[in-house]
């Protein structure tokens, strides 16, 4: 059955979920919030918290995903520096949509936007926020949409694309198959679903001028962030 999800696809579900929850933010980072000051310089130092969190995260994620460790070492690296943006917006995205408890949503827009971003990111990124909430993915497809974005054979950098398909492939069959199950009305639902990873290939050049600014205005940010988005 075109639609049927076969064991071994749930199997592989259950352990692509199980990493997504088990990583998270700490509590205690999230809390932070709610608690320090407004002034931009704050909010860019908690934001940078949370992005630096966001990361170690990622990673511990990434390492979880079914054959990522047998992966050529460089190729590795190569994934996680080309889909840790994309990644970050797809978590701060789901963040918004569901996960914060509310109040704490308006609490994160205000201080994204008084972090020294200019406005002309501003439009693009809160509308991906938006687009991502309306979907009103179910944890399964946030999982493996994350899990997806990082398996992008086509990254800079990366030497055995096909391997990287090869990961690919599997997981966006069982997504086509989730969408079917959790939105039966919605026939258009998983092509709306990539088309939101298209968006967030747009997001890496708006991201890589907001970095280019930050740095102009002399902001900091940590050893972690610096590798792995090659700056400083
Ligand atoms: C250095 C810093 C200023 C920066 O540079 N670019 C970006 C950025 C920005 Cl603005 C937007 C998108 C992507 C990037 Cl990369 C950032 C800040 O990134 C953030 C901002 C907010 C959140 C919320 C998270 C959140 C909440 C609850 C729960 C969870 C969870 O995963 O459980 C995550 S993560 C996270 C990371």
């Amino acid at each position: 059955e075109k639609f049927e999800i076969t064991k071994e696809q749930q199997d592989f579900m259950n352990v692509i979920l199980d990493a997504y929850n088990r990583h998270q933010i700490p509590p205690d980072v999230a809390k932070k919030l709610l608690q320090e000051q407004y002034s931009a310089e704050e909010n860019f130092l908690l934001l940078t918290e949370m992005a630096t969190s966001q990361v170690q995260v990622l990673v511990e994620f990434t390492k979880n995903i079914p054959g990522f460790l047998s992966l050529d070492h460089e190729d590795q690296i190569a994934l996680l520096k080309g889909s840790a943006v994309e990644a970050t917006f797809l978590r701060s995205a789901q963040a918004f949509s569901t996960k914060m408890p509310s109040g704490h949503t308006e609490v994160l827009e205000e201080r994204i936007r008084k972090s020294g971003i200019s406005e002309e990111f501003m439009t693009p990124m809160f509308n991906f926020y938006k687009s991502i909430g309306e979907l009103h993915m179910v944890q399964e497809e946030q999982a493996l949409l994350t899990a997806i974005t990082i398996m992008t054979p086509d990254r800079p950098y990366v030497k055995d694309q096909q391997a990287v398909e090869r990961l690919q492939e599997p997981m966006l069959d069982i997504l086509r198959k989730l969408c079917a199950l959790h939105h039966p009305g919605e026939p258009q639902y998983f092509a709306r679903l990539l088309g939101r990873l298209t968006e967030l290939r747009t997001l890496n050049h708006y991201h890589a001028e907001m970095l280019t600014s930050w740095r102009m205005n002399d902001y900091k940010f940590t050893p972690l962030l610096c590798e792995i988005w090659d700056v400083q």
